[in-house]
């Protein structure tokens, strides 16, 4: 078995969380209240900066050109596909680019990016990749998972998100991280592969963590 496939099979119970949280099921079925909305999509802006910064490291980190290339793709398109779905959604509530890179980060958008950015600073591109698949693999599998079970006709609000995140081209990606970090672990010891699966198990509880922030519009509370 996979190593990736073994982190998946523990992670299974936060991964199925998600899947049923409210606000993944109202991306689903069009039900989401659009505020909540919003507010994930200003803090999800923010996280995607960071976000980038990360696949940027990856690129600056990588051993060999093939993996050089891949981060470079990684960051080229959350920058520029990503992102520009969340500006496309941003124009329907009449928020510009400047108000959403100008939005206040919420606790939970601060303490996940800081937690990838963290591990990705201190240390491999094996590490990197371990802190960030569940947010990539996590969203295709989610994607894919809304795509099969939701509405995914015009009526539906929230139709582009299920059909950018379900695309074959950001399966793609989340694919490529799986192999890196299965590479990592053909040729590792069980102290790195107990790191990488400490960094996938709290990667995917963050995940959970800001489905529920967004629905649950968290705020400073003081
Ligand atoms: C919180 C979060 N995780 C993963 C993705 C997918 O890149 C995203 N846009 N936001």
């Amino acid at each position: 078995m996979r190593f990736t496939d073994l982190l998946r099979q523990e992670a299974g119970p936060i991964w199925e969380a998600e899947k049923q949280h409210p606000f993944v099921r109202g991306i689903g079925d069009g039900s989401l209240p659009l505020d909540r909305f919003r507010f994930y999509l200003l803090q999800d802006y923010l996280f995607l900066i960071e976000f980038s910064r990360i696949f940027a490291l990856g690129a600056a980190r990588a051993g060999d050109l093939a993996t050089m290339q891949h981060f470079a793709s990684l960051l080229h398109e959350t920058l520029h596909t990503e992102m520009a779905l969340h500006k496309r959604y941003g124009e329907r509530f009449g928020i510009s680019p400047a108000q959403m890179e100008a939005a206040e980060p919420a606790p939970t958008t601060i303490a996940y990016t800081r937690y990838m950015l963290e591990a990705a600073w201190r240390g491999t591109t094996a590490d990197l990749a371990a802190a960030v698949l569940p947010c990539q693999w996590g969203y295709a599998e989610i994607g894919r998972h809304l795509k099969e079970t939701g509405d995914t006709s015009e009526a539906n609000p929230y139709r582009d998100w299920i059909l950018l995140y379900s695309s074959e081209e950001f399966k793609a990606t989340g694919d490529w991280l799986r192999e890196h970090l299965d590479r990592a672990a053909t040729e590792s010891g069980t102290g790195d592969r107990e790191r990488w699966r400490a960094l996938f198990l709290t990667g995917s509880r963050y995940e959970y963590l800001f489905w529920e922030m967004s629905w649950r519009q968290e705020r400073w509370p003081v």
